[in-house]
């Protein structure tokens, strides 16, 4: 039975819908270090919010765990570059909250304006000062939006519902969709800056946005500005603004998310003037909550039962129906690889991919993924899969390369696959017969039509009468028996290739002895796993 554990809080439909798939649920929020650590190695998959830090550490021995669905956008409280070497696949839940943010930043935007806070607690203490808590109005204002992604355009949306002119600035939005969507857009923060009486930010965390919004920028803005930040912590720096706000030369701002969460004693921001405060509720309405725990338990039901991913922020999307449709060729590519581990001599720098006939730009993604997973899965000891195949290949300084070509020659469809090392290039191409027998066409420079499965015994030698029979000799007297022979070369009496099935690994005197032929230039014993094998992966 397979279990998934909920490490934060999640909405019961979320449990109750990977109970009703037959799953069993760790429900265990809150957990941290030794403890977490160990519930995560019992777990096939993990679901989590932004609460626990998901560093590298749980990743060092995730044990069976597979996948981590996040009930939510963000993904920065997970290493998802420790996760994806270990082959854990990421999803999130994008768009499940993506109102409830947009409506908070509004709110905020709002209570701000009109001082709500301040006022609420005023009269909470007993006071009722009806002059103090004078505000602005939105409408006519000039609303910056920064990130015009999910949540930047419902915000922008809404804003032009307040009557506010929106100018919006995104670096993957060009400026005829900003057009098209009714804004005007800024082309840089800079141009943005000292239009805006509010500026609203939108864009993801991380090193990239990292005080976009600094001293210089907020020097940039109208002294009657309003700053808001609900997308993460820090994209705003929070010293300057702190500094800017004690200092007069902005006017407030509204801030849901910080630096660090909970919220530093020390934060500038907790204590500074015509500041609204929230401590990271963009997402926390019933709505998004259960939108988002739907969601995210939907993932994990999808991933564990049928092998489905969707909305991962490490590897592309595989959904069962295309998954059973190339399945064959995935087992291909990964045999291919694997055979290419055993035939090639040295360290290997590159592989080469082409997809030809049919199989060009066919989920060539997936299958170069499968190829070098065979690849490596066969030279290192770590697990190995289509999630990290890539960036095990990059680290160890493999360049992967791929390319298609509509042209049929031969075949319907083939996988054409060369690597380089430092001795040389070897050619390995297959190709499926009808649609589902895995079959090799060509190593080296022969052609041919071999099997990618079991024992097989590989030797290059000179096309010579009575060869072959020498071969069979020694393998009947080794007592291992040949199920298998394909023989392919160049022309009649030149140099040629023989592959054997053989049904079991044969010793190394029976190695030896083919070896010793004189026209024989060189012998590979290779394993390959057994015909319909699959990994793990691709069960
Ligand atoms: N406070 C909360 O509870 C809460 C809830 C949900 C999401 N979020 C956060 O809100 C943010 C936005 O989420 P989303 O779902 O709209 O994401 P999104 O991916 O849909 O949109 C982000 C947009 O930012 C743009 N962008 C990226 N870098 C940029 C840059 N340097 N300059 C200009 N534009 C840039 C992208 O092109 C994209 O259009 C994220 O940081 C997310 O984590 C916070
Ligand atoms: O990235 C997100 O989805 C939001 O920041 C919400 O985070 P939360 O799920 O911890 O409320």
């Amino acid at each position: 039975m397979a279990r998934v554990l909920i490490a934060d809080k999640l909405e019961s439909s979320g449990v109750e819908l990977l109970q009703a798939a037959g799953i069993e649920v760790d429900n265990r929020p809150g957990l941290k270090g030794d403890e977490l650590k160990a519930a995560i190695q019992a777990a096939d998959a993990v679901i989590c919010r932004s609460q626990p830090k998901l560093s590298a550490e749980y990743f060092d021995n995730p044990g069976k765990m597979r996948a981590v669905a996040r009930a939510g956008v963000g993904v920065d409280n997970i290493d998802v570059a420790a996760a994806t070497r270990k082959g854990v696949v990421v999803m999130n839940t994008p768009g499940g909250n993506t109102v409830s943010a947009a409506e908070h930043t509004i709110a905020l935007l709002l209570a701000l304006s009109r001082r709500i806070p301040a006022a609420d607690a005023t009269m909470k203490a007993g006071g009722w000062d009806r002059n103090k808590f004078v505000g602005t109005e939105v409408a006519g204002k000039v609303l910056g939006v920064v990130g015009l992604g999910r949540i930047g355009r419902e915000v922008a949306r809404r804003a032009k519902g307040l009557d506010m002119k929106v100018i919006a600035l995104d670096q993957f939005v060009t400026a005829a969709k900003v057009a098209e969507l009714g804004y005007e857009s800024a082309a840089s923060l800079d141009e943005l800056l000292p239009r805006v009486d509010y500026l609203t930010l939108h864009v993801p965390g991380g090193a990239e946005t990292k005080s976009m919004v600094g001293a210089r920028e907020l020097g940039l803005m109208k002294k009657t500005a309003r700053v808001l930040n609900v997308a993460r912590g820090g994209i705003i720096d929070e010293k300057a603004l702190a500094d800017a706000l004690a200092a007069g030369t902005i006017a407030g701002a509204g801030v849901d998310v910080f630096s660090v969460e909970p919220i530093a004693a020390d934060n500038p921001l907790a204590k500074a003037p015509n500041i609204v405060i929230t401590p990271h509720l963009g997402a926390s309405t019933l709505e998004a909550q259960e939108n988002v725990a739907v969601e995210a338990a939907q993932l994990i039901k999808d991933f564990l039962l049928s092998g489905q991913v969707a909305n991962a922020v490490n590897m592309a999307a595989v959904n069962p129906a295309e998954l059973a449709e190339v399945r064959p060729y995935v087992d291909l590519a990964r045999r291919l690889g694997l055979l290419q581990a055993q035939v090639a001599q040295g360290a290997i720098r590159k592989a080469s991919l082409t997809y030809r006939g049919e199989l060009a730009g066919q989920k060539t993604k997936l299958l170069t993924a499968a190829f070098t997973a065979g690849m490596l899965e066969y030279r290192l000891s770590e697990g190995v899969n289509l999630v990290n195949a890539d960036v095990l290949a990059r680290d160890r300084g493999i360049e992967i390369a791929e390319s298609s070509s509509p042209k049929k020659g031969d075949f319907a469809a083939l996988l054409h696959t060369e690597v380089e090392t430092e001795a040389g290039t070897t050619v390995a191409s297959g190709t499926l017969f009808g649609d589902q027998y895995v079959r090799l066409v060509q190593l080296g420079p022969f052609r041919m039509e071999g099997y990618l499965d079991g024992v097989l015994l590989v030797f290059r030698h000179h096309d010579v009468p009575g060869l072959i029979g020498f071969v069979g000799t020694i393998f009947g007297k080794h007592k291992v028996n040949i199920a298998q022979m394909t023989v392919g070369r160049t022309s009649p009496g030149g140099e040629a290739i023989g592959i054997l099935n053989l049904d079991n690994w044969p010793s190394d005197e029976a190695v030896a002895e083919v070896k010793a032929h004189p026209q024989i230039s060189s012998v590979t014993v290779v394993k390959l796993p057994a015909a319909g094998e699959l990994p793990a992966w691709l069960g």
